[in-house]
């Protein structure tokens, strides 16, 4: 079975594990998982950090072959479960004279999160001013990705806590890229055909 491949202890996952578009699990509704986690779904969560923290190293990025990535869905491994992990970096914060402050906390989000679902959001909108791209998606598809501006999520955490968390700004961008995906949704969805790159009333440009 295909998670018992992805979980095995000596693999890595790597881009021949994210399948692209066309695969039809991409459009599924994905299936939440039973609680209290198994141990398989525990340690899929493990592997999907893993991924992501291999694809913002240099090093590994470079000798794995991944594209990197701040966030990655079950389904995009075939798997159609509401599991997604999210790696998203502390904005760096600079002195006055320009030097990186050193963060204490290295990420603003380091977690896997179970059956996450968006409680709660803000009418004000808001999308990421570069647009966004994919790892299942092998094109560039340009314009705002329209989104909320604020999230209120509870989601399961690896000890089968219950958790709530609420996001705004970038931060909030890429857990909602995720549930996304366990909803058959794909970025390109939010964004306006007709005119791209229009700015909807009130909505926020994120840098
Ligand atoms: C914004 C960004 N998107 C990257 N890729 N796309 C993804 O993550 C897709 C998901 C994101 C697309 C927009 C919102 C969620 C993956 N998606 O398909 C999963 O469903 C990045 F890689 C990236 N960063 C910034 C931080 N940097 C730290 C150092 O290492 C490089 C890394 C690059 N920022
Ligand atoms: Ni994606």
């Amino acid at each position: 079975e295909r998670q018992n491949k992805l979980i095995r202890p000596s693999h890595y996952i790597t881009m021949d594990d994210i399948i692209r578009e066309g695969n039809p699990t991409l459009r599924g509704v994905a299936e939440r998982v039973a609680l209290p986690l198994s141990n398989v779904d525990i340690l899929l969560g493990e592997k999907m950090i893993q991924f992501l923290r291999n694809s913002q190293d240099p090093v590994m990025a470079e000798k794995l072959e991944l594209r990197a990535g701040v966030g990655l869905a079950a389904p995009q491994l075939d798997i159609s479960k509401r599991i997604i992990a999210l790696l998203v970096p502390s904005e760096p914060k600079f002195d006055e004279e320009g030097n990186e402050i050193p963060s204490k906390e290295d990420y603003a989000l380091n977690t896997v999160m179970y059956n996450a679902r968006i409680i709660s959001h803000s009418v004000e909108e808001a999308a990421i001013a570069t647009g966004e791209g994919c790892l299942s998606v092998d094109r560039e598809v340009p314009g705002y990705v329209v989104r909320h501006a604020r999230v209120t999520i509870e989601y399961y955490d690896k000890n089968s806590e219950k958790k709530k968390i609420r996001l705004k700004g970038f931060h909030s961008m890429v857990p909602q890229h995720e549930i996304d995906h366990t909803d058959g949704i794909m970025f390109y969805d939010h964004i306006d055909p007709e005119n791209p790159w229009k700015m909807r009333e009130g909505m926020q440009i994120i840098d």
